[in-house]
């Protein structure tokens, strides 16, 4: 059966997926970026519009479909190969000046094609304060993202199968099916076999405090809980953007969606002056490589960009739009001013503490190569324990208040005590930013610090021979930026998150690691000894020093560097997701989110997507006297035909380009 699904999967995606030679000379939308939010746009405005999704890496058929292959590699094994950015950070100051691995899904279906598919939402207290950020701008669009339409669009995307009796059993699985859609078109549901260590996870959180959630993803995050994945329980594969939104397109949609794998997006072009409305694009360019001659394709409406945290700052900066000092001193024509794009990043750090496993892993069984272990349901298993933890749980009443005091006091004095942006935003006039940070903190500090989850803990048992329990802090106060230092948009972009620049961070870090090691003691003889720290890191100083040496790294929710707030906040795009200064270009992605959120990211980029296509759709700019007054000559004409274009279009009264 897994077999036919295949091909009947392959078959519908080819569908839409062209080369060069396939390419229209314009289309009414061009999406830069084939990943989550990429395909998710182009399936949904395919409907009655005509669509080019351009996508930097393979098509890659195929390859993530298995959640762990038969040869052991775990659901993670793209990271690392041709499919990954392998984006690096710069040295983090705050932790030993290492650089920190940033991987990201270079692939169709993006980072959903590696990610660790848990589905864990915001709560609706993050959810509420999002859209009061961006009220004043619009009313009306804020709502969308508020929790009440965001609810309603993560759904949409959705659709949830129970897990079969005896996981829920085996796992102690708690769930509400009204917490979830049916009928979307991502399959959410529960691996096929479940671990008895699994069903111990609730319990012994229970010991120490931590209630069970029991209606997971429907507003509240705190507690405990094992939560749904994005697993297709029918073939027990990954569901991801691709073959969720690309190969059930009805026919309609299919006729309109081109999308061009293996080719980057390098910058938007805009007609030289501005209208009322802004900038206005009328062109795409794109390139296999550095070396090779770029093409170009026209705009009829807007332009998407979907390239993720790291690749819509990127492309809006190489396009003309970000910190004016920063392009100018790289030598990029500089069309907009936004000193916001690509600054407020961020990102969850994570840090495990292990345990010799005194039962049976996941782990140990793959390695036993046993029949049970090649079975589809067996592969399909991924880790899904979590918890999310509050103030109290970590420091106990008095210490959550005086903590909050110290906080409270470092934020009164915000401007001044804030360090200087550093090199080479040095000169940079921060004050938009600052304001930024300023609403952020207030949320931080303020509206979520009492109630709202601040620690996650995950339960990992993909290993032979041990357990692991990691914990992430889920509120930075850190903030970083990228930015572009060439012309070349083939170059990497310099990665600064910023990591444990806030003092509270790494406190915060350091009371998660001791929670875990007393969930690891009401965990019981399920656990040998610890391992990692081990019993040499016990003080304060040691778990910092161990956190900042080796153990913290990214949780890879990169997100924020092209926030929706005000302008004057340092916003890059307002409630409709639109560019400030540009009349039809949109970011809509995991870069657009104000604060990153307690929780994984995909369930709420894939609820931004949605509506991002719904806000598209009821309103959309039209480019005039744009994008057909040029012809391409970026494909290989050969030299006759080259000249026979340029003749023709100066006889037209064409641009030729
Ligand atoms: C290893 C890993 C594990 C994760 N685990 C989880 C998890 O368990 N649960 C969860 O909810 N979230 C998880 N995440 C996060 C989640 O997958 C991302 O937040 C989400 O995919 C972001 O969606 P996006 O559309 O913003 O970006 P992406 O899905 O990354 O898509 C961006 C796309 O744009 C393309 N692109 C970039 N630049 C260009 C360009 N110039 N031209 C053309 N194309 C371009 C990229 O190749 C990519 O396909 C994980 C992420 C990673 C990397």
């Amino acid at each position: 059966a897994v077999t036919s699904f295949d091909d009947h999967s392959r078959r519908l995606r080819a569908r839409e997926i062209i080369d060069e030679n396939g390419l229209l000379s314009e289309y009414d939308y061009v999406i830069a970026g084939g990943g989550l939010a990429g395909l998710v746009l182009g399936a949904r405005l395919s409907h009655n519009s005509t669509v080019l999704v351009i996508e930097a890496g393979l098509s890659g058929d195929a390859v993530a479909d298995r959640i762990n292959t038969p040869d052991g590699a775990y659901y993670s094994s793209i990271v690392g190969t041709e499919y990954d950015w392998k984006h690096v950070t710069v040295p983090q100051a705050n932790l030993s000046d290492r650089t920190i691995a940033w991987p990201k899904g270079k692939i169709l279906g993006g980072s959903t094609a590696m990610n660790a598919m848990y589905l864990v939402r915001p709560g609706q207290v993050e959810m509420d304060a999002w859209q009061r950020l961006i009220t004043s701008d619009d009313s009306d669009a804020a709502t969308r993202w508020g929790w009440n339409e965001m609810y309603a669009a993560m759904k949409r995307s959705e659709n949830f199968t129970a897990p079969l009796d005896d996981v829920a059993r085996v796992g102690n699985i708690q769930w509400d099916a009204s917490t979830h859609g049916t009928g979307g078109p991502m399959s959410i549901s529960y691996p096929g076999i479940m671990m008895s260590m699994v069903g111990n996870w609730t319990t012994a959180l229970n010991a120490i405090g931590i209630p069970t959630l029991s209606s997971p993803n429907g507003g509240t995050t705190l507690g405990g809980f094992v939560t749904p994945s994005s697993i297709n329980p029918t073939n027990w594969t990954r569901s991801y953007s691709r073959p969720a939104y690309i190969s059930s397109l009805p026919p309609e949609s299919s006729n309109n969606l081109h999308i061009l794998p293996d080719s980057t997006v390098t910058r938007v072009r805009f007609q030289e002056q501005p209208t009322v409305d802004g900038w206005v694009a009328n062109f795409v360019d794109f390139g296999r490589d550095a070396n090779e001659m770029r093409k170009t394709v026209g705009v009829r409406r807007e332009v998407i960009l979907t390239a993720g945290s790291v690749g819509s700052a990127k492309i809006l900066m190489h396009s003309g739009f970000g910190p004016s000092e920063i392009l100018e001193d790289v030598g990029v024509q500089l069309f907009e001013d936004l000193p916001g794009v690509g600054q407020h990043l961020q990102d969850h750090l994570s840090a495990a503490v292990v345990w010799q496993a005194q039962v049976e892993t996941t782990g140990d069984i793959q390695s036993s190569d046993s029949d049970f272990s090649q079975s589809p349901e067996f592969r399909s298993y991924v880790n899904d324990a979590v918890a999310y933890v509050n103030i109290t749980t970590l420091f106990g009443s008095d210490g959550a208040r005086g903590f909050k005091e110290q906080i409270l006091s470092s934020l009164s004095s915000l401007a001044s005590s804030l360090p200087p942006l550093p090199s080479p935003f040095s000169s940079t006039d921060s004050s938009t930013i600052i304001e930024g940070y300023k609403v952020a903190y207030d949320l931080l500090a303020n509206q979520f610090y009492d109630n709202e989850p601040q620690v996650e803990l995950v339960l990992g048992l993909m290993s032979p021979g041990v357990v692991q329990i990691q914990a992430a802090p889920q509120h930075p106060f850190s903030r970083g930026r990228l930015w572009i230092n060439s012309t070349n948009p083939f170059d990497p972009v310099l990665i600064d998150p910023g990591y444990y620049s806030h003092f509270a961070d790494i406190i915060m870090h350091r009371q998660g690691i001791k929670l875990v090691r007393q969930l690891g003691a009401a965990l019981g003889n399920t656990l040998g000894m610890e391992t990692t720290p081990g019993s040499g890191v016990q003080t304060d100083e040691e778990i910092e020093g161990w956190l900042r040496g080796g153990a913290a790294n990214s949780q890879y929710h990169y997100a924020c560097s092209c926030v929706m707030l005000p302008r004057v906040q340092g916003g890059c795009v307002d409630s409709k997701l639109r560019v400030y200064g540009a009349a039809n270009v949109r970011v809509a992605d995991s870069s657009v989110f104000p604060y990153i959120f307690a929780a994984h990211l995909a369930s709420a980029t894939y609820g931004l997507a949605e509506q991002a296509a719904v806000i598209i759709q009821q309103g959309s700019y039209t480019v005039t006297n744009g994008a057909i007054r040029r012809v391409v000559v970026g494909f290989d004409w050969g030299p006759m035909g080259l000249w026979l274009v340029v003749l023709v279009g100066f006889w037209l009264g064409l641009e030729v380009v």
